[in-house]
């Protein structure tokens, strides 16, 4: 039987868990979650999913066809050293922001078939923008067991590996940057007389429905801000107010910053576990 199991059983690997049962991708008897010690969490994805749960990472990397990384990027090294004798050809899939395919490697003492991906929090309602990067053991069987993986919480695309860091500071920490403007839109509207509830409800549609124009319109995002903007009106009036106030060269510039600490912490990870072996 073809099971999947996940190291690591906090928020990423529960979108993970939901989207791919409710994809019909695997059934709750195809997987298998561990988690380092706290019982209670794994009984409740247990209960809410009806997969198993075990605290015995080597039983489930024997066990799994694909093993999922899903621990917080500083607990990789504890997560999966010991695994390695359990390892044949199975599927390593990270998640984790930050830790590259070769220090995986390196952790694992050998070099396996791993897909390195990033998805985001909207994996909770299966809308994650994901990105995946391939090293040269993955067969083109296993891309598309993962592609149809991550399908299953949204959409994915594949890059490069060292387009991985850019994908975490556009689409990985992306949604912070959409709640910060609503939050600011929100703090505005009630300032200038909204309630907050009216307000939320106005805000968000106004979100869904530009995202559904630039999805399915087929026209640039510039047009469709034109379209929006008559000449001496009240767009104008805001749009040169954002302007003004530095507003695109602030998203570039935080686009910029996060794909830089992206690039920062892979270097500081790969830094302390290259010393961790060699002592
Ligand atoms: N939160 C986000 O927006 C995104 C997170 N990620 C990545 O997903 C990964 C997981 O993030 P979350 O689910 O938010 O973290 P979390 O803190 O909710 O869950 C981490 C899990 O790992 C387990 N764990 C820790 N040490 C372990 C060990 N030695 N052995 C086995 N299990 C161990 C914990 O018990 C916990 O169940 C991170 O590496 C993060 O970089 C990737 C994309 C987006
Ligand atoms: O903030 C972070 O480091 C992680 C990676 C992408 C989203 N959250």
């Amino acid at each position: 039987m073809k099971r999947i199991g996940f190291i690591g059983a906090g928020s990423m690997a529960e979108a993970m868990i939901a989207g791919l049962i409710k994809g019909g991708v695997y059934t709750p008897e195809q997987i298998i979650v561990a988690n380092r010690s706290n019982k209670e969490r794994l009984t409740e994805l247990a209960t809410t999913y009806g997969i198993e749960t075990t605290q015995d990472k080597q039983n489930l990397a024997k066990r799994a066809t694909i093993i999922v990384l899903a621990m917080k990027p500083k607990d990789v090294k504890a997560g999966i050293d010991g695994i390695e004798d359990s390892l044949t050809n199975q599927l390593i899939v990270s998640v984790l922001a930050g830790i590259s395919m070769r220090t995986i490697s390196s952790i694992l003492g050998k070099e396996m078939a791993i897909i390195r991906a990033m998805p985001n929090t909207s994996a909770t309602i299966a809308k994650s923008a994901t990105a995946i990067a391939a090293s040269a053991q993955v067969t083109t069987e296993q891309l598309e067991q993962c592609l149809s993986l991550f399908q299953a919480i949204g959409l994915c695309k594949v890059v490069e590996e060292h387009q991985l860091d850019a994908v975490t500071g556009v689409s990985g920490s992306g949604p912070a940057y959409v709640y910060l403007l609503v939050e600011a839109m929100e703090k505005a509207a009630i300032e200038v007389g909204l309630s907050p509830q009216i307000a939320r409800e106005l805000i968000v549609q106004t979100l869904l429905g530009s995202a559904e124009m630039i999805a399915n319109s087929g026209k640039h995002p510039e047009t469709l801000r034109k379209e929006v903007t008559s000449p001496n009106g009240t767009t104008e009036a805001g749009v040169t107010t954002l302007q003004d106030k530095g507003f695109e060269e602030a998203v570039i510039a935080c686009v910029k910053s996060a794909t830089r600490r992206s690039i920062e912490l892979k270097e500081m990870f790969a830094e302390s576990i290259a010393s961790a072996n060699n002592r």
